[in-house]
């Protein structure tokens, strides 16, 4: 069988993390790519990662480069180049910088890599995969970003420390924009099959909410060189497998919405069923009408921010 080609833009924490997971379950040959300016960085960590294979017992081919020559055919391209926040620092603080790197990454990529599906992490989430979407000019289905996952990973965390239960057994729904308007959805949030309004009062719920809406800046205060990584990589691989192997996952990600939720054409968390093409298919959930008003902030949060985007191009 062939091994699917797998290029992560971006070497630095959350790249060459994603690459230590997906080199870990055995998804594909991985390429690393960083800027000419970090010199042999991105060989270092890519040899270094092949030299963990045998302990590990993973047979998969990593290279690191500054080329996009080496990329070129990639079945799914990764994009986390851009710079991190620091304390004191908001995600859209990023959105100037990152937005011409999204745009210098995605002009390489749409000559190398024309059939790939491109998963966006670096942020601004919602407005750098629009971003990616205006550059490459790519089928929408084919772009998507890594968000969801992540927060649903944490609330689901968080939701397990609170009740002193497996993480396996807590299943819940986050939709919206990577941001403090993303919007949980108790009816999709259960744990061993129980609702989860049933195991927690809802003052308590509100505040495990809270919590997961400002997880990424928590983790911001606490490393104070940049920001959350492991967890990010985690949930960016598992979005990697679901296409790598045609999984059909069912899980959120910041997908291009137009009739969906009556959006409009913008990015913004969706629970969507994820496979080899890419966003196979956007689940429209019927929301009460207070997860509409909350969604709606969420969505006009994105609009606001691509517009800002806009303006400075
Ligand atoms: N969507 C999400 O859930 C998350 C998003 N992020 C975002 O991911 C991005 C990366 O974060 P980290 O890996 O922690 O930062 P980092 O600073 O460790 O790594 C970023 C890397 O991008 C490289 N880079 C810059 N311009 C590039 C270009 N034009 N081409 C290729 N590489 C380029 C840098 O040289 C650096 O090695 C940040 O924007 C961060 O905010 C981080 C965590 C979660
Ligand atoms: O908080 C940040 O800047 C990085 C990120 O998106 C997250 O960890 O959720």
């Amino acid at each position: 069988m062939r091994r699917a080609k797998i290029s992560i833009i971006g070497a630095g924490n959350v790249g060459a993390t994603t690459a230590h997971w997906c080199a870990a379950a055995e998804l594909g040959d991985i390429v690393l790519v960083d800027i000419p300016q970090t010199e042999d960085m991105p060989k270092g960590k890519a040899l270094d990662l092949m030299q963990s294979s045998p302990v590990m017992g993973f047979d998969s081919n990593i290279v690191g480069t500054t080329s996009y020559d080496d990329t070129s055919g990639s079945d799914v391209v990764v994009i986390t180049a851009g710079i991190p926040r620091k304390p004191g620092m908001s995600r859209d603080d990023l959105l100037s910088t990152n937005a011409k790197i999204m745009a210098s990454v995605c002009e390489q990529i749409k000559k190398t890599s024309q059939h790939a599906v491109v998963i966006v992490v670096s942020n601004p989430l919602d407005a750098m995969v629009q971003k990616a979407l205006q550059v490459t000019g790519f089928e929408p289905s084919r772009v998507l970003g890594q968000a969801g996952v992540l927060d649903t990973a944490r609330y689901r965390t968080f939701l397990a420390m609170e009740l002193g239960v497996s993480v396996e057994d807590v299943s819940a729904l986050l939709m919206g924009g990577h941001g403090d308007t993303m919007v949980p959805i108790p009816s999709c949030t259960s744990v061993g099959g129980i609702p989860v309004q049933q195991l927690i009062e809802p003052a308590r719920l509100a505040e495990i909410v809270d919590r997961t809406r400002k997880g990424g800046a928590e983790i911001v205060s606490l490393l104070k060189t940049g920001s959350a990584y492991y967890a990010p990589a985690a949930a960016t691989a598992q979005m990697v497998e679901a296409v790598v192997r045609d999984k059909k996952r069912l899980i959120p990600c910041a997908a291009y919405c137009d009739k969906e939720y009556g959006v409009g054409g913008y990015y913004v968390g969706v629970p969507v069923v994820l496979g080899s093409s890419g966003v196979e298919k956007i689940i429209e959930l019927t929301l009460t009408n207070e997860e509409k008003t909350a969604f709606q902030k969420s969505v006009d949060a994105v609009k606001e921010l691509v517009a800002t985007m806009a303006k400075l191009s």
